[in-house]
C-alpha cells in the first residue's frame, strides 16, 4: 500500500503518483485529502508551493470517476429503482435547498444555520388507519418533526396544513406554537401517531405518549399525510418500521410502512424526477468545476489532473479546459460531446453558462483555487451568482462541496465568502497567517541613488518608462523626478548584477507594469543575447504568446521569464532556483505569491527584492484613462486627474514586513548572500541536503522517535502492572 492510498486514495490514482515520485503526502494534503473524501467543505490555506493542487484534484477525481463508474455499472440507476418500491423514504425532490438526504432517504441534515428547511416523505397515508413511526434526533440543532399535507409548505407547523412537534417542547399548526410535552434534544427517539380514526395527531418522547396534542378539522379529513420535518443546523434519522422501532409501538397503531395499499399516497412531489435516466447527468453538465484567476493557472490545473488520472480507465473521465482567448465555437462542441470535470477562468464560464451551454444540474464541487486573488480580481459577485445556480443537493441526495485554497487565505473578504456560502467548512490550516517556505531565502537590495551615483554615467542603460520624459531630469539637479528617474535605471543595472552574480541561467522576474516587463525584455536582449534569453508573460500579449512563452521557459529553452502579477501566483515551474522582483508589490499577498515561485516542493530557492530608498513616479492608468495606457501620456498625478501616481516602495516593504511578522534581510549592492546565513550548503534549486524527504528517509527520521514511544510505552504498562499488584 502506498502512502497515499492510506490516505484514503483509490489505488489507481495512487499509482499515477507514484510514478510522479510522490512517495509522501505533503502536509496539507495529509490533511486535506481525507477531509474532502469524506464530503466537507475545506478552506485550504497552506504556503506557496506546498502541493495544494494535488490535495483537491486527487480526492475530487476519486469521487467523480467513482460516480461515473457507479452510473455505469447501474448502482445509481438500482438505487432509484428501488427507491420507487420502498416508497418509505424522505423524498429528494420534495425538500428545501439546503437539506441533505442520505441516498437510503431514512436521514435528513441541514447546516444553514440562520433558515428552516423542511422535506416530506414520499409516501402518504389516508382513509382511516393509525399509523406509527419515528425519528431520532442524531445531531444538535433545531427541528421540528410531525405530519403534513400536500397542501402545506415545506416549514411544517406554520400554516393550516401541517402539525409539528418541536424540540423546543411546542406544538404548532397554523403558526399557533403552544407548550406540549417537552423539550427534546439530541439522541431522542419521536414517535409521531396519526389516529385517522379519531382524528388526532399524538407524540411520544422516548417511548412515552405525551398526550393528544392536535384534533384534524374536518375540513381536512380527506388529506394524505405525509411524515415530515422542519430543520435548522440539525439531522434527524427516520424509521417507518422497516427495521425494528426502538419503542414499542403503541396499541392499536401500525408502523407507516405496513399500510395497507388501498389507504397509501405517493407524494406527487417527490416523483417528478426521480427516474434513473435523472441521475445521468447530460453531456455538458459537470460534476467538478474548478475556477483559476489565470488562464496560466487554469491549465496547470488542468495539465495535472490529466497527469493523476493516467490509470483511471473505464468508464473513462473527461476533464476540459475553458478559458477565454479561445473559439468559444469549438468550446461549445467539446462541451456538448462530455464532460466531467471543468477547469475554467471565471469570465468564459460565466458566459457559457448564461447561453446554457454548461448545466449545473450535476455539479457537486465547486473550488476556488487562489480565492482571494479570485476575489481581489473583483469576482465576488460572480462567484455567488454562480454558486446560487448550483443545487445544493444533487440528485443522488448529496450535498454540493466548496473548496477554496490559497497561500494568501486569511482575507476578510474571504472569510465573508466562506460564511455565505460554505457549509460548515473545515481550515486546514498548517501554519496560520501567510507563511513564507522554509525553502525561500528572501532578501531586499536597496536602490539608493543618492549613494549609489553609477546611474550618471552610464553609457547604456534599461528604457525608462518615459513617465519623466517631459520632466527636467538630469545629473545634478537631485530632483524628485531625477531621483525617480535614476532609480529606474539602476534597477535594469541591478537586476543584470544579480543575475551575474548568483550565475542565475533560470529566474522569474517580476516588474510592476506590461511596459516595464516590455522594456526589461529588451534590455537584456540588447545586453545579453543569449546569456540572457528572455520571454515575456502579460495580458497585452496573445494568448498563444503566452502560453508559448510559459512553455519555453518551463522547458529550460530560456533562462528568464519576465512578468507582471499575471504569474505571481500559482505558476509551478520544478526546481526554479531564483525569483527577481524589479519593485514590490503594493499588494502584500502578492510578495508572498511571488517569492513563492521559488522553493517549491522542498526545493531551495533565492528570492532578491530591488527597493527603492526614494519615491518613484511611475504609470497608474485607472478606469478613467480613455487609452487603458496604450500611447498614454498624461504624466499628471492621479489626484489632477492624470495617469501617475509616487509608488513608495519603503513603505510597502514595511507593510510587507509587519505583515510577515519578520524584518526581511538586507544584501549589499555586490548581491553577496552570506552562506552562513543559510548554512552554506544551500544549492538553489536543489533539495536541502540534511533533510531527507523519500519515504525510505522518513522512516529512517521516526525510528528514533518510534523507539523512545516504545520505551514509554513499555515504562507506562510496567507501572500499571505494579500498581495492579500492589
Ligand atoms: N506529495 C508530493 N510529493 C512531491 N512533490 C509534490 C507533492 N505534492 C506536490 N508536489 C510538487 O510540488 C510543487 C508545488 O505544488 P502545487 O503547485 O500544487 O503548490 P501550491 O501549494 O498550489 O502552490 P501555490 O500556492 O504557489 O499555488 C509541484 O511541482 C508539485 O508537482
Amino acid at each position: 500500500m502506498t502512502a497515499f492510498e492510506e490516505f484514503g486514495v483509490i489505488p489507481e490514482l495512487a499509482k499515477a503518483v507514484d510514478e510522479m515520485e510522490w512517495l509522501l503526502p505533503t502536509d496539507v494534503q495529509a490533511e486535506a485529502i481525507p477531509l474532502i473524501l469524506g464530503g466537507g467543505d475545506v478552506l485550504m490555506a497552506a504556503e506557496t508551493g506546498s502541493g495544494k493542487t494535488g490535495a483537491f484534484c486527487l480526492p475530487i477525481l476519486q469521487i467523480v470517476w467513482e460516480t461515473l463508474r457507479d452510473i455505469k455499472e447501474g448502482k445509481i440507476g438500482k438505487s432509484v429503482a428501488s427507491h420507487s418500491i420502498l416508497p418509505w423514504r424522505m423524498s429528494f425532490f420534495d425538500r428545501g435547498n439546503a437539506l441533505a438526504i442520505t441516498p437510503d432517504g431514512l436521514r435528513c441534515q441541514s447546516r444553514e444555520q440562520r433558515e428552516w428547511h423542511g422535506c416530506r416523505a414520499t409516501t402518504g397515508v389516508r382513509g382511516n388507519g393509525r399509523y406509527y413511526y419515528e425519528a431520532v434526533v442524531t445531531d444538535e440543532g433545531l427541528c421540528r418533526v410531525g405530519w403534513s399535507t400536500e397542501r402545506s409548505n415545506l416549514d411544517i407547523g406554520t400554516d393550516r396544513f401541517s402539525f409539528g412537534f418541536g424540540g423546543t417542547g411546542k406544538k404548532s399548526n397554523n403558526k399557533q406554537f403552544e407548550d406540549y410535552g417537552e423539550e427534546f434534544g439530541i439522541n431522542d427517539c419521536i414517535g409521531c401517531l396519526l389516529d385517522l380514526q379519531k382524528y388526532e395527531i399524538s407524540f411520544t418522547k422516548n417511548g412515552k405518549n405525551l398526550g393528544i396534542a392536535f384534533r384534524i378539522q374536518d375540513q381536512m379529513k380527506n388529506e394524505t399525510f405525509y411524515p415530515a420535518v422542519v430543520l435548522k443546523n440539525a439531522e434527524m434519522q427516520f424509521n417507518f418500521g422497516e427495521t425494528e422501532f426502538k419503542h414499542k409501538i403503541p396499541d392499536g397503531y401500525i408502523a407507516l410502512c405496513k399500510a395497507e395499499n388501498a389507504n397509501v399516497k405517493t407524494n406527487p412531489y417527490a416523483t417528478q424526477t426521480a427516474s434513473s435516466e435523472d441521475m445521468k447527468p447530460k453531456p455538458n453538465a459537470p460534476q467538478a468545476i474548478i475556477i483559476e484567476p489565470s488562464r496560466e493557472l487554469a491549465e496547470q490545473t488542468f495539465q495535472q489532473l490529466q497527469k493523476f488520472k493516467k490509470h483511471l480507465k473505464d468508464p473513462t473521465l473527461r476533464e476540459y479546459l475553458l478559458i477565454g482567448g479561445q473559439s468559444s465555437k469549438e468550446q461549445i462542441n467539446e462541451l456538448q460531446r462530455g464532460v466531467d470535470i471543468i477547469v475554467s477562468t471565471p469570465g468564459r464560464l460565466e458566459d457559457l453558462l448564461t447561453q446554457g451551454f454548461v448545466l449545473l444540474t450535476h455539479c457537486r464541487f465547486f473550488v476556488l483555487d487562489e480565492a482571494d486573488g479570485l476575489l481581489k480580481q473583483g469576482n465576488g459577485p460572480l462567484i455567488d451568482r454562480i454558486h446560487k445556480q448550483i443545487p445544493k443537493i444533487t440528485s443522488d441526495g448529496r450535498r454540493l462541496q466548496m473548496v477554496v485554497c490559497s497561500a494568501t487565505l486569511h482575507d476578510f473578504e474571504v472569510k465573508k465568502m466562506a460564511d455565505r456560502l460554505m457549509h460548515f467548512p473545515t481550515w486546514v490550516d498548517l501554519k496560520g497567517e501567510d507563511a513564507v517556505p522554509e525553502t525561500v531565502h528572501h532578501c531586499v537590495v536597496t536602490v539608493d541613488p543618492q549613494k549609489d551615483l553609477s546611474w550618471k554615467n552610464y553609457r547604456q542603460h534599461i528604457q525608462t518608462d518615459g513617465v519623466h520624459a517631459k520632466d527636467n531630469v538630469r545629473p545634478g539637479n537631485n530632483t524628485p523626478e531625477t531621483l525617480s528617474e535614476a532609480v529606474k535605471m539602476l534597477k535594469g543595472d541591478y537586476c543584470i548584477r544579480a543575475i551575474r552574480e548568483h550565475k542565475m541561467d533560470r529566474a522569474i522576474i517580476f516588474c510592476r507594469t506590461k511596459l516595464d516587463c516590455d522594456n526589461l525584455e529588451n534590455y537584456l536582449r540588447q545586453v545579453g543575447g543569449n546569456e540572457f534569453s528572455c520571454v515575456c508573460l502579460h495580458s497585452d500579449r496573445s494568448p498563444n504568446e503566452r502560453k508559448a512563452n510559459l512553455q519555453k521557459f518551463k522547458e529550460n529553452r530560456v533562462k528568464f521569464l519576465i512578468c507582471t502579477d499575471v504569474a505571481a501566483r500559482g505558476i509551478d515551474v520544478s526546481g526554479l532556483p531564483f525569483m527577481i522582483n524589479i519593485t514590490l508589490p503594493d499588494e502584500k499577498s502578492n510578495y508572498v505569491h511571488r517569492i513563492g515561485r521559488v522553493g517549491r516542493a522542498e526545493r531551495m530557492g533565492l528570492a532578491i527584492s530591488l527597493v527603492s530608498t526614494v519615491p518613484e513616479k511611475v504609470w497608474y492608468h485607472g478606469q478613467w484613462c480613455s487609452s487603458r495606457g496604450k500611447n498614454c501620456w498624461n504624466t499628471n498625478l492621479t489626484e489632477q486627474k492624470g495617469c501617475c501616481i509616487w509608488y513608495n516602495e519603503t513603505n510597502y516593504l514595511a507593510e510587507i514586513e509587519e505583515h510577515l511578522g519578520c524584518t526581511i534581510q538586507q544584501i549589499e549592492t555586490d548581491f553577496k548572500v552570506p552562506v552562513n546565513e543559510f548554512d552554506g550548503k544551500v544549492v538553489y534549486g536543489q533539495k536541502r541536503k540534511n533533510t531527507g524527504s523519500g519515504y525510505q528517509d522518513h522512516v529512517k527520521q521516526l525510528v528514533p522517535i518510534v523507539d523512545e514511544l516504545a520505551e514509554l510505552e513499555s515504562q507506562a504498562q510496567s507501572i500499571f502492572i505494579r500498581r495492579l499488584l500492589l
